[in-house]
């Protein structure tokens, strides 16, 4: 199964173009969408999931025609959205029955052991009992994993899940996702790089309503080597190093500022290569895209 996106383009009412001619070829397997926040993730994570309309392009999963075969779809597709809102008075037990009766799981013996076995899965067997308002951010979020494999579903879409989880949390929930992904097709929507490289076999970087780069976390780190150069410099320093190095990184660091900066050379021995990371790639096409031709000689004369 591969979902494929071709010129898929959304304007909203307001003017804000938050696809721009989207392609993307989407394998089985855990595939990351990673970009900064108003990206146009969840536009898209919407769209795919039949929730909302595009101006124009297409999405096939096989043989489906996404945007025109809806009902058949949804009952392929999972949905865990941004925000997963629980009904708190009810334990997760009974919503998740409720949830598989809508799922169009009739058969009381069948639903019961399917409902038992997500419960079991996704590791909240022992407080199936428990009102869902009690629950913490990570448990939330295994529910909402729970109901999203309801009907066992071909393609399971999760939109920014591990906000606001602890690492403990974030790392139960990484595995269960991994768990899941092994035989369909999981999207990832984050903004969070760790997320992707911890998880996903393929990625794509998505800015401003448009695809920056796509492929394999691995090889497109590879693709940077001997390219990102680092150095400790005082924060007061920063702008100037701005203007004269393409700056894709700086973070404070025991007090200093630590700078990334992209560069097919060594730009002088002060400078010490580094190991590209995801976040050097994810930083490196942000500031490229973001750089209009001509930012660098804005800034100077404006100094
Ligand atoms: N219903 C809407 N009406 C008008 N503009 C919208 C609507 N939904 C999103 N937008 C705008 O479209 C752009 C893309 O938003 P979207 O929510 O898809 O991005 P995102 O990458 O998911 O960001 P976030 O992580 O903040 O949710 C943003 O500029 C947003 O303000």
């Amino acid at each position: 199964m591969e979902l494929q996106i071709r010129n898929l383009s959304k304007t909203y009412s307001n003017g804000v173009q938050a696809l721009k001619n989207v392609n993307l070829t989407i394998p089985s397997g855990m595939f990351g969408l990673l970009g900064p926040n108003g990206a146009g993730k969840s536009s898209l994570m919407r769209t795919i999931a039949t929730l909302q309309e595009a101006d124009s392009g297409s999405i096939t999963l096989g043989e489906l025609d996404v945007l025109k075969e809806k009902k058949e779809v949804r009952k392929v597709l999972g949905y865990l959205p941004q925000e997963f809102g629980v009904y708190p008075k009810v334990t997760a037990e009974e919503l998740l029955d409720h949830m598989a009766v809508l799922k169009g799981i009739l058969h009381k013996k069948e639903r019961h052991a399917v409902v038992a076995a997500l419960l079991q899965q996704t590791n909240l067997y022992e407080v199936r009992k428990k009102n869902l308002g009690g629950y913490s951010g990570g448990m939330k979020q295994r529910f909402g994993i729970a109901q999203a494999l309801l009907g066992d579903p071909k393609i399971i879409i999760v939109d920014e899940p591990t906000a606001g989880l602890d690492p403990a949390e974030r790392n139960r929930f990484h595995n269960l996702l991994c768990e899941i992904g092994e035989d369909r097709v999981v999207i990832l929507s984050t903004h969070i790089v760790s997320d992707v490289s911890d998880l996903c076999s393929q990625m794509a970087i998505i800015n401003k309503g448009e695809v920056l780069l796509t492929g394999d976390p691995l090889r497109v780190m590879n693709d940077l080597n001997g390219k990102i150069w680092k150095k400790m410099i005082g924060k007061e320093e920063l702008m100037e190093y701005q203007l004269q190095y393409n700056v894709i990184s700086s973070r404070l660091f025991a007090g200093k500022t630590l700078i990334h900066i992209y560069s097919d050379q060594r730009p002088d021995y002060s400078f010490e290569m580094v190991q590209p990371g995801l976040e050097d790639v994810y930083f490196s096409q942000i500031t490229a895209a973001a750089a209009a031709p001509g930012m660098n000689e804005v800034l100077k004369a404006m100094s």
